[in-house]
């Protein structure tokens, strides 16, 4: 059936309307999931070099074309590849939802049952503070709109309310609990021993060890800020978007802390 608007050289169905609808829709719900980690930045580059296709191919350029033409036959298979993450995480949350019930909206992000907004900060400052005193290293995450869902598998799940004690308990040197990172979402202590993604980048200073290029890898990633206790220094520092702020006083740490987690978005 045609709407009663025809557009000068197209045809306007109420099925073409609804099909756009759906579209933009799944984009939308694509852009979330993939909002404030790198994986966004690829897929717009695939889209660009998609729309550069269609305009040399609408312009008869025959060598572009073809040129373009050939990595566009491997692009469904090349974007498994490059979203393999994000895919298994897409599958992960329609498996648990389809398990727990649930609407047919926010399916794809559905934030958990649990308390939002930022933790509060003193639990963590507290313990950073006792722990470089002693010389025990720590490595916290705390995610905003990035889902760190993939990286809180490889460790252990808590999902306990944030406390002093508990942090020192994790990271004690004798904890089984004490390798890797604790990640923080919605206010909850998600998972410990998590594995985080090690920066690549050559200009991080070879002073920095594993525990500090995992913070940078992580926040290169995602829209994470991680708190980590140097074992070898004692020193605490912050990192965001692949920045490292050393050797930071307990009053700082507190008042940076406070900022970031205040001033980061709230999951959708
Ligand atoms: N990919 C990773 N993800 C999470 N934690 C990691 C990762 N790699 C190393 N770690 C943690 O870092 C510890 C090793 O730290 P390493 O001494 O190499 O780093 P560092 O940056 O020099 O830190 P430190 O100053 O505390 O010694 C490991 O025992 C482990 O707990």
């Amino acid at each position: 059936m045609s709407l009663p608007f025809p557009f000068y050289f197209l045809h306007v169905g109420l099925a073409d309307v609804a099909d756009v609808l759906l579209v933009t829709w799944l984009l939308y719900q694509l852009y979330k999931l993939l909002r404030g980690s790198v994986a966004l930045n690829v897929a717009l580059g695939l889209l660009s070099l998609y729309l550069v296709y269609l305009v040399v191919n609408a312009l008869g350029l025959g060598l572009l074309s073809a040129i373009l033409g050939q990595f566009m036959s491997v692009g469904v298979l090349a974007s498994i590849i490059l979203f393999q993450q994000e895919i298994r995480r897409f599958l992960l949350n329609v498996g648990k939802v389809a398990l727990e019930g649930g609407g047919p909206l926010g399916w794809w992000r559905r934030p958990s049952a649990q308390p939002s907004g930022a933790p509060s900060v003193a639990a963590f400052v507290e313990a950073a503070k006792s722990l470089a005193s002693k010389d025990t290293g720590a490595l916290i995450c705390f995610t905003f709109t990035s889902d760190l869902s993939s990286y809180a598998e490889s460790g252990d799940r808590l999902d306990a309310e944030p406390s002093k004690r508990l942090l020192l308990a994790i990271f004690n040197k004798t904890s089984p609990l004490h390798d890797g990172a604790v990640i923080v979402a919605q206010g909850r202590l998600v998972a410990a021993r998590c594995i985080l993604p090690v920066s690549q980048n050559p200009e991080v200073p070879a002073a920095l060890g594993l525990r500090h290029r995992a913070a940078l890898g992580l926040t290169e990633a995602t829209d994470a800020v991680v708190l980590v206790v140097s074992e070898e220094t004692g020193q605490m520092s912050l990192v965001r978007h692949g920045e490292i702020h050393r050797g930071l006083a307990a009053a700082e740490l507190k008042s940076r802390l406070q900022e970031w987690l205040l001033a980061a978005p709230r999951p959708a």
